[in-house]
């Protein structure tokens, strides 16, 4: 506890950074030496270009998570500045993330009441932050660290995180960076905001995630998985390999996976469910999870190197793959048996994830459902994809389609942060109670009314003028986005901006009956949106309609989407793009702008299917419910043809594109000028193949001794559990026998 309270100190010269521990989507860890205290401490490094935050806003922030304090969440001692990143210095929690050592250890997830454990030191955790008005948005076991001692911490709530949810962490060079799997409907909706409920929702995926070492859906692209959220049954321990867990884990499971937020219990009601009566004391989670594993840092080592030889494999031109595993065959040689178990994890993982047959809960509300696409579509797994994605660890460098990835700039809206909950006491009063307007879920107990929580209008309000959250929002994304209807409109307008959006119809339209038997909301709301865009239909209101450049062309429109931000990119029609729309002609203005994403983004053909369907292309009236459907399709389409393309680019290393572009810069030329990206057509040389069969082949090697280093490392671990195991009964036994010998003698 003194120790808690120590004034560390900020820079950098006194700390000396050991070996890396972890790395995220806009950060490396480091443990490390605070030279003055000989203490050993983690640090994260983050870059702060990929930030969007001012220095100022930073600051405080860090101050308020200063205020932090409770057992089971990862404090941050201090942060400052070294060059052009942002050091955050913590306690090292030496056992890792329960992320890492599943893959380390338990690809298959943990036993019962493992799971219990860390799940009910993450819940204490979550009650402790939704009590004072936070929201912690990035649940999930790569956040749930493991202390020597056994000790369960909830990680990534506080500075780098605010540094990162307003923007680029999720999207870098206009790619899609991190994967939406935790993240709960509404969040991704962004039709009446959120609250702290969306992080039961993640803490419900979080438990199926430590019960099958993956999360569900982990394994598909993340707009995929955007589709599959909101449009199937939620997920739950269905799959007969779910056996060996108990009903209650089933039930609890269950009540966090509702898909209306109002529905779902909060921590401090689920820490009392029956589940939690397994749970154990942090001493069990050392011998049982911790106590046969090696160092942390040697554990991110092998993992990291695994996951570099599974990406050379999957970058291997498929043909050169084939070949290569007949001569093996022929030779004899069984160079590729080290993979086999993961290849069978990963059959198994396909078949896990795969929209099950269950039970009507797996009913699809839309004609556009996911299954009918994959039919419709090449499959997006006949592309070499890099092991790590499909382990869900990361979808790194997965374009979404421009209309969902936000490229036009920074998303602004960040839910996480509470700069303005400066006082880290409980909030109580019936004022801080009271229901947002827009907002059909109660508030946390005891929550502040969260006007402006960070720097997201999570409930947005409309009395909410506070003028420091309009300004600095307003301007940011003014100046780099372009008006937007909820930071800038009235109530009205931004009711009126949920029909508009490009991709929210096909997004939101999808809320399917759940689990809890809620209807689906689809119809109405899009009623209720035609009808909105009917009204303003015209553009008076509609930052769609209005939002232009100052040469008069129309502005990418932004809509937020919990994290993401979905943008209508105006601009020509490109190859990875398959989603841009180019200008609009002046005199189209006033056509409904679901006609007109639809007309631009499909091309006649789809102009006459519409026609087809009933709808107009000439600005006059349209059944919307008749279009979406439709735009979802095209949507996935656009998705699924970005996946091929960036699989193709992917085989390809840089290097060989570097070679072949100096050799052939005149053709490189050529496709550039006419793409505007690398051109596939720069074949390496022979030599540059020989060199990189090379260099897989090597890395093929070393993973295989990884594996077999690995797989010797987990029959350890089970040898050692069924020695605890049989420890504890023994020491069961003996202190039942010693107590019924004191009960005779007494
Ligand atoms: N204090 C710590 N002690 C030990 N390991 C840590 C600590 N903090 C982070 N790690 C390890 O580093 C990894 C990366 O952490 P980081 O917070 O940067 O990324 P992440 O949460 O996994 O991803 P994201 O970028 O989405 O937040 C964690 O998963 C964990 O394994």
């Amino acid at each position: 506890m003194a120790e808690l309270q120590r004034a560390y100190p900020t820079t950098a010269a006194d700390y000396k950074l050991h070996e890396e521990i972890g790395q995220g989507v806009s950060a490396v860890v480091y443990r490390a030496t605070c030279l003055p205290y000989m203490e050993v401490v983690a640090v994260k490094v983050l870059d702060l270009e990929k930030c969007n935050n001012s220095l100022d806003e930073i600051r405080k922030e860090a101050q308020t998570m200063s205020l932090i304090n409770h057992p089971n969440v990862v404090k941050a001692y201090c942060s400052f500045v070294v060059d052009v990143n942002l050091w955050v210095v913590m306690p090292f929690l030496a056992g890792g993330s329960c992320l890492h050592i599943m893959k380390s250890a338990y690809p298959e997830g943990f036993d019962e009441p493992v799971i219990a454990t860390v799940l009910k030191e993450t819940l204490k955790a979550l009650d402790y932050l939704h009590r004072h008005g936070h929201i912690h948005r990035d649940v999930k076991a790569g956040n749930i660290l493991i202390d020597t001692n056994g000790t369960v911490k909830l990680a990534d709530y506080g500075v780098s995180a605010f540094m990162f949810d307003s923007g680029d962490r999720q999207r870098s060079r206009q790619t899609f960076v991190g994967t939406p799997c935790w993240m709960a409907p509404e969040v991704m909706e962004q039709v009446h905001g959120y609250d702290f409920r969306a992080d039961i929702w993640s803490f419900g995926i979080t438990a199926l995630e430590l019960a099958h070492g993956h999360a569900p859906f982990s394994k598909y692209p993340p707009m995929k998985v955007l589709l599959m959220t909101l449009q199937n049954a939620p997920p739950g321990l269905d799959y007969p390999q779910d056996k060996r867990f108990s009903k209650s884990f089933k039930e609890l499971i269950g009540l966090c996976l509702v898909k209306e937020p109002g529905k779902r219990p909060t921590a401090e009601k689920l820490l009392k469910h029956s589940f939690f009566k397994h749970a154990k004391t942090a001493d069990y989670i050392q011998r049982h999870i911790l106590d046969a594993l090696p160092p942390l840092g040697e554990r991110v080592k092998n993992l990291k190197a695994k996951d570099a030889a599974r990406r050379a494999q999957a970058k291997m031109p498929m043909i050169e793959q084939e070949e290569r595993s007949n001569n093996e065959y022929k030779r004899g040689v069984s160079g590729w048996n080290f993979d086999l178990d993961d290849l069978k994890a990963q059959a198994a993982l396909m078949e896990d994830d795969e929209p099950p047959a269950r039970d009507d809960r797996s009913r699809r509300t839309s004609a556009a459902s996911v299954d009918e696409y994959e039919r419709e579509s090449p499959p997006v797994s006949a592309v070499p994809t890099p092991s790590a994605e499909r382990e869900g660890a990361r979808f790194t460098d997965v374009p979404l389609p421009s209309a969902l990835s936000g490229k036009s700039g920074p998303s602004g809206p960040s839910l996480r942060g509470s700069a303005s909950d400066k006082e880290m006491k409980p909030l109580s009063s019936t004022s801080q109670r009271e229901k947002p307007k827009n907002f059909s879920g109660p508030l946390p107990m005891g929550r502040k009314e969260p006007k402006h929580v960070g720097r997201f209008d999570v409930f947005e309000d409309d009395n909410d003028t506070s003028p420091d959250y309009r300004a600095r929002d307003r301007d940011r994304l003014a100046a780099t986005i372009g008006p937007t209807d909820r930071l800038g409109g009235s109530s009205k307008d931004r009711s009126g901006d949920r029909g508009s959006a490009v991709v929210g119809p096909s997004l939101s339209m999808s809320r399917d009956r759940d689990r809890s038997g809620n209807d689906s909301r689809r119809d109405t709301e899009y009623r209720a949106s035609e009808g909105e865009r009917r009204q303003g239909g015209n553009g008076g209101t509609s930052s769609r309609s209005t939002s232009k450049d100052g040469d008069g062309k129309p502005a990418p429109v932004v809509q937020k989407k919990g994290r993401f931000s979905v943008s209508e990119e105006v601009e020509e029609p490109h190859m990875h793009k398959s989603a841009s729309v180019p200008d609009w002609p002046a005199d189209r203005e006033k056509e409904k702008p679901a006609v007109r994403f639809a007309q631009t983004v499909a091309g006649p053909q789809s102009r006459q299917e519409l026609n087809v369907l009933g709808v107009s292309t000439g600005g006059e009236t349209v059944p919307v419910s008749a279009v979406l459907p439709h735009l979802q399709s095209l949507m996935h389409h656009a998705a699924v043809q970005q996946d091929v393309v960036l699989a193709l680019m992917n085989s390809l290393s840089p290097a060989d594109l570097r070679q072949s572009y100096t050799s052939r810069r005149d053709l490189s030329r050529t496709v550039s000028a006419v793409s505007g990206e690398f051109s596939p057509l720069d074949l390496p040389t022979e030599r540059e193949r020989e060199l990189q069969q090379q260099v897989i082949e090597l890395q093929t090697k070393v993973a295989s001794l990884l594996d077999d280093i690995q797989t010797l490392k987990g029959r350890n671990a089970g040898l050692e559990r069924q020695l605890n195991q049989i420890h504890n009964e023994e020491e069961e036994r003996r202190i039942k026998a010693e107590e019924e010998a004191d009960a005779d003698h007494q």
